[in-house]
């Protein structure tokens, strides 16, 4: 008789143990599945509203992207629109060539309509930190040569100042050679702490699609003309291009839990 009580409420230990171990994993898959349902409303609503027949398009990089392209590429089939597109990565002419669309490049399309990308964190003024999949150059360069650049981003991304909610820090593609000189003068100019982005399935550090390495500046004051360390870091030699996007993007779209889109312009 002690022995059954005693199993019986093993058993429930046991099965409540279990209820609350899967409910942990539903509630973190449903997590990670409105995060994605959000990324994908922001991509489909940017492809609808700024994608045209004949038109140009930059396609950026990142998991938000894919889905602009396959939203594209949907369009592209049902409404026979001819779009060139012009990658900003490896992954994302990887994903133009996947979905059979028009690869184009800047030397023969050096003027482009609009690129969509994503973003690791965009703040009031629509200052952006990119460069979180490593691609920041050629999302820079792409980005320049168009007339507007749309972000698309889940709701995380969507802050106030620049570091309240990316805690990863402004990413700095460096020529090799110079990544310790340059990590000494960007602390001793702006403070904070600086890492070389390590590769993971690789021993050493990230090489990115230009050869180049990686840093990541965890920079500790949320308060500084973002346009300047822009222009002041480009200028240290060694320096290829630093992830902040200083008045660059026209607008933004954070999609959001309840399957809304959220828009954001540049303040006037
Ligand atoms: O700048 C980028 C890559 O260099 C990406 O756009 C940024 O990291 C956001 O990626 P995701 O859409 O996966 O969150």
């Amino acid at each position: 008789m002690i022995f059954k009580g005693t199993f019986n409420n093993l058993l429930r230990c046991c099965n409540s143990a279990v209820i609350v171990k899967s409910f942990r994993s539903l509630s973190a898959n449903s997590q990670k599945m409105s995060l994605e349902e959000a990324k994908q409303v922001a991509a489909y609503r940017a492809v609808d509203e700024f994608v045209t027949n004949n038109c140009v398009f930059g396609v950026g990089s990142g998991s938000t992207v894919v889905y602009a392209v396959q939203r594209l590429a949907e369009r592209v089939e049902t409404e026979n629109l001819k779009v060139t597109c012009v990658p900003t990565s490896f992954q994302a002419k990887q994903l133009i060539l996947k979905h059979n669309l028009t690869l184009g490049e800047l030397e023969t399309n050096p003027v482009i309509d609009v690129t969509i990308d994503g973003a690791d964190e965009v703040d009031s003024k629509m200052t952006l930190i990119k460069g979180g999949g490593g691609c920041l150059l050629q999302e820079k360069i792409v980005a320049s040569c168009s007339k507007k650049m749309i972000v698309i981003a889940d709701y995380t991304k969507d802050s106030v100042k620049l570091g309240d909610r990316y805690k990863k820090g402004i990413p700095i593609e460096v020529v090799p050679m110079a990544y310790v000189p340059i990590r000494n003068k960007v602390i001793s100019l702006f403070g904070g702490e600086i890492k070389l982005r390590s590769a993971i399935a690789k021993a050493g550090p990230v090489v990115t699609d230009n050869g180049n390495f990686i840093l990541d500046w965890l920079f500790t004051n949320q308060d500084l003309d973002w346009k300047k360390v822009d222009s002041t870091i480009k200028m240290i030699p060694g320096v290829v291009e630093i992830g902040l996007f200083v008045d660059m993007c026209q607008k933004a779209y954070f999609g959001q839990p309840e399957g809304n889109v959220v828009e954001r312009s540049p303040p006037s």
